[in-house]
């Protein structure tokens, strides 16, 4: 089980900054998509210079021109990119011959999938890396979590790992691991907290633990 650290409401000299404090607990290190709207594809290409030790995912959440945008993200120095569940086939099929050729992952964001189950089984059959079951921002404001998404999907999802974002704690990743997904992406529950370090030095020994 890996940890993914997800910077979003940050430029790039705080980003970095921030990724200094937790790099030795984190697995993979997240440009959200505010980042990406408010500083381009740069932020991602500063990260992974910056650090070139960790993974580097670009939340692009691509929702069209599968192969073009993964081959931007890769020419940036992105290790993983998301794309959305909730396009169609070929944007999805488009993104993983692009990604299999430039040697990257990519993670399917599920977020607002309606027939989760279903949608994941299809996706799970198109070759893709990972399959994330997502609450955003707005739906924790309305009080959801992903953490039944994430049963969810681990009964469905047969090859692809799974992954799980949305509102993650230091007090709610024992039951996130729980339902061993392979991967746990954490934002403000590092990023909002005063001793970052601490809080990303217990959640990584939990996740290793498994
Ligand atoms: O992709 C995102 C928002 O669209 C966030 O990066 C993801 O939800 C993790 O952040 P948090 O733990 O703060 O919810």
């Amino acid at each position: 089980m890996k940890l993914q650290l997800a910077l979003d409401l940050v430029n790039i000299p705080d980003g970095i900054a921030l990724v200094k404090e937790v790099e030795q607990y984190i697995d993979i290190v997240e440009i959200g998509t505010p980042i990406v709207i408010n500083e381009g594809l740069h932020a991602v290409k500063a990260m992974k210079e910056a650090f070139p030790n960790l993974q580097v995912l670009a939340d692009l959440k691509i929702m069209d021109a599968g192969g073009y945008e993964i081959m931007k993200a890769a020419e940036a120095g992105a290790d993983l990119v998301t794309v959305l569940g909730a396009t169609n086939d070929m944007t999805i099929k488009g993104a993983v011959e692009e990604a299999k050729k430039q040697n990257k992952q990519v993670l399917v964001d599920m977020i607002n999938v309606p027939d989760l189950e279903k949608r994941a089984r299809e996706i799970d059959a198109l070759g893709v890396d990972y399959i994330c079951v997502h609450t955003g921002y707005d739906q924790q404001a309305a009080g959801q979590s992903p953490f039944e998404d994430l049963q969810t999907i681990k009964r469905a999802v047969k090859n692809a790992k799974t992954a799980v974002a949305g509102g993650i704690k230091l007090d709610t990743l024992p039951e996130v691991i729980k339902a061993q997904p392979d991967l746990v992406i954490v934002g403000g529950g590092i990023t909002g907290q005063d001793d970052k370090a601490a809080v990303a030095s217990e959640m990584q020994r939990l996740v290793r633990q498994g």
